[in-house]
């Protein structure tokens, strides 16, 4: 369908659909950072409150993990294989104006990946034919604190990537503070240094007393989108797994990656129960598994900079 047609199609309907308001919220953050665990607080508050509410959600790995562990009666929507502060950012504006159009939701939340650039998401959703019926609540930064931690031994790409996801937020949350220890309050200090809000929050699993708190800024005009979009150093691997892995050796595997591997989920089996599936989730040297009881075909996304893939795909080979 062309553009004429579809802003043809979408303008009839905005009229049909006129004086039903639509809120949407922002989560963006770096790969890990713990978007997913905010989102599925923020589903459990919006349902609390009787509100209709849709997920769009953003991966950059051909495969998605996060939406299966979204609950099933919340309708999402997935943008897959791709970012949608860029080559996908079409997609956001129709997936946004399709999901008005036919639902009529109270709130869209869209989890961007971890690579995007915040502020491109937020220009997408403020095309001039939503804007009339849509309020951008929040833009909400997740931070992993401990990769501002690490700031300053990241390469030059992920430093100003980090920088552009912090900048325009209406609040931040500085997530992992369990890892932190005495180094809180230094971190706080140099997101306060990049960040525009003053509504920043220490948080652990994103857990908040009050979760209105997201919403108590308002979301600025005032920003400007990045000149440099592309994420030429950051790549995801995707791979199917046709047969179960080595635990052991898949353990060993994590330990001697490099931290230019930043993000490690799928669903795997493992050689000594190869019934049972798990999921896997590997941030910044942690890992966290626990079985998922669902029968799909295990597959596993691999998401770091300066990855010689080859390489990568035939270690995970070696595994099985
Ligand atoms: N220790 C610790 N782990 C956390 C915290 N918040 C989230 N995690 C873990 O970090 C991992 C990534 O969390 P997600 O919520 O999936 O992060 P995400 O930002 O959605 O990840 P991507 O969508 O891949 O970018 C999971 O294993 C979480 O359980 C926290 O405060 N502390």
């Amino acid at each position: 369908m062309g553009s004429v047609e579809l802003c043809y199609i979408l303008n009839r309907n905005i009229t049909i659909y006129r004086g039903v308001h639509l809120d949407i919220i922002i989560l963006g953050g770096f790969l890990g950072s713990g978007k997913t665990t905010l989102l599925q607080q923020l589903l459990q508050y919006q349902q609390s409150q009787g509100l209709k509410t849709y997920v769009l959600m953003n991966e950059f790995g051909q495969y998605s993990v996060d939406h299966l562990l979204v609950d099933d009666d919340v309708p999402l929507k997935k943008l897959l294989n791709g970012c949608i502060c860029c080559d996908l950012k079409v997609d956001v504006e129709i997936q946004l104006h399709q999901l008005y159009l036919l639902h009529q939701p109270d709130c869209i939340i869209i989890e961007s990946s971890g690579v995007a650039h915040p502020v491109e998401i937020l220009d997408a959703c403020l095309s001039p034919v939503l804007a009339p019926f849509t309020t951008i609540k929040a833009l909400i930064g997740v931070i992993d604190g401990t990769l501002i931690q690490r700031f300053s031994i990241l390469t030059a790409d992920i430093k100003q990537l980090l920088i552009e996801q912090i900048k325009y937020c209406s609040t931040l949350l500085i997530n992992k503070s369990d890892q932190l220890g005495d180094e809180l309050e230094k971190v706080i200090s140099d997101v306060r240094q990049i960040a525009s809000t003053n509504q920043i929050i220490e948080t652990q699993y994103c857990q908040l007393d009050d979760i209105n708190v997201l919403f108590k800024n308002s979301v600025s005009s005032d920003y400007e989108t990045t000149s440099r979009r592309s994420h030429s150093g950051i790549k995801s691997i995707s791979c199917k797994l046709g047969r179960p892995l080595d635990a052991e050796q898949f353990a060993e595997w994590l330990e001697q990656l490099p931290s230019s591997i930043f993000r490690i989920k799928g669903i795997l089996s493992f050689t000594e129960k190869p019934d049972t599936l798990y999921l896997v989730q590997y941030t910044n040297g942690t890992i966290e598994t626990r079985e998922i009881p669902i029968k799909i075909p295990p597959y596993l996304v691999i998401i770091g900079e300066q990855m010689d893939k080859e390489s990568i795909k035939d270690e995970i080979e070696h595994m099985q």
